[in-house]
């Protein structure tokens, strides 16, 4: 498989910078993880909508980038309720970093999702996470040989797949968490009926804990989600306040640090977080 094949600039360029990158002469990573399983049973008996609230300091997507500590950010976050984090550690579209990712994953007691763009075995190695993420577009046939390798270091793995095809290989390959992604990474556009098109296929294939990815912006989003099967959230331009900008992919984004309205930003991300994560014990409007 050609994971070039049709990505939007955008993203040809993040697998650009993701197979020139280095893998750190690190050793081999062994984690003792957090259970996420637990986490997403822990929040739905709390009456929290399971939220993996995501630091994500910037995107393709997103103006400007944000300069707030990610640990402030990530202690918001969890104050607000979420499940679980995600922290993005691709430096070069997303402005983030493996050492942000631990000094998070040191600060909260919550699962932390490492986010990036592995390609690669030693990739894992750079820091660890309680979950690894890998891309069933972008690995390809190496989507089973990278699984075992991330659960030999004790990660758990989220399998993000975006079409009813790349289920059915997650699904082959064995992955146990597996996201859907509503961003198409061909065009960058956001469409939630992805997650309710592929979660309404998974049922019959997998037990799999299905998590949404992208575009949930509003309590409407989530219950949305989670009635078309959702068992937890990813949520990233939402919580960190961000106007998104589905942009086209040939659009540039900005290096800017992004303008701050004066506003607390721990406290913002805090009440998005909430807003969010008692979406279900709120009355939507359509409801
Ligand atoms: O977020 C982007 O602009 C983006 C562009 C190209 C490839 C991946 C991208 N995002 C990675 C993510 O997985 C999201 O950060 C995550 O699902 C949260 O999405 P959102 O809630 O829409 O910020």
């Amino acid at each position: 498989m050609d994971a070039d094949e049709d990505v939007a600039p955008a993203v040809r360029s993040i697998l650009d910078a993701a197979r020139q990158r280095d893998s750190p002469a690190a050793d081999r990573v062994s984690v003792n993880p957090r259970s996420l399983d637990d986490a997403v049973a822990a929040a739905d008996a709390d009456g929290r909508t399971p939220v993996i609230a995501e630091v994500k300091p910037t995107s393709p997507t997103t103006e400007g980038t944000r300069t707030d500590d990610p640990v402030e950010l990530a202690r918001a976050m969890v104050d607000g309720g979420a499940a679980a984090l995600s922290v993005l550690t691709e430096p070069e579209h997303f402005g983030g970093s493996p050492e942000y990712l631990e000094r998070v994953r040191e600060a909260v007691d919550v699962p932390v999702l490492r986010k990036d763009f592995l390609l690669r075995e030693a990739q894992l190695d750079a820091v660890a996470a309680d979950v690894v993420l890998l891309i069933a577009r972008f690995v390809g046939d190496d989507l089973a040989d990278l699984l075992a390798a991330a659960r030999d270091r004790g990660f758990q793995v989220l399998v993000e797949v975006h079409t009813r095809e790349e289920l059915e290989r997650a699904v082959d390959a064995g992955a146990n968490f597996v996201g859907v992604n509503n961003r198409d990474l061909a065009k960058l556009e956001v469409d939630l009926a992805t997650f309710e098109d592929v979660a309404a296929h998974a049922r019959d294939r997998t037990d799999a804990t299905l998590i949404a990815e992208s575009g949930v912006s509003t309590p409407d989003d989530v219950r949305r989600m989670r009635r078309a099967g959702a068992d937890a959230l990813l949520i990233g331009s939402a919580i960190m306040d961000y106007d998104t900008d589905e942009r086209s992919s040939s659009s540039p984004r900005s290096a800017s640090p992004r303008e701050d309205d004066g506003a607390d930003p721990a406290a913002t991300v805090r009440e998005n977080t909430e807003r969010l994560t008692t979406a279900e014990s709120q009355r939507g409007d359509n409801e």
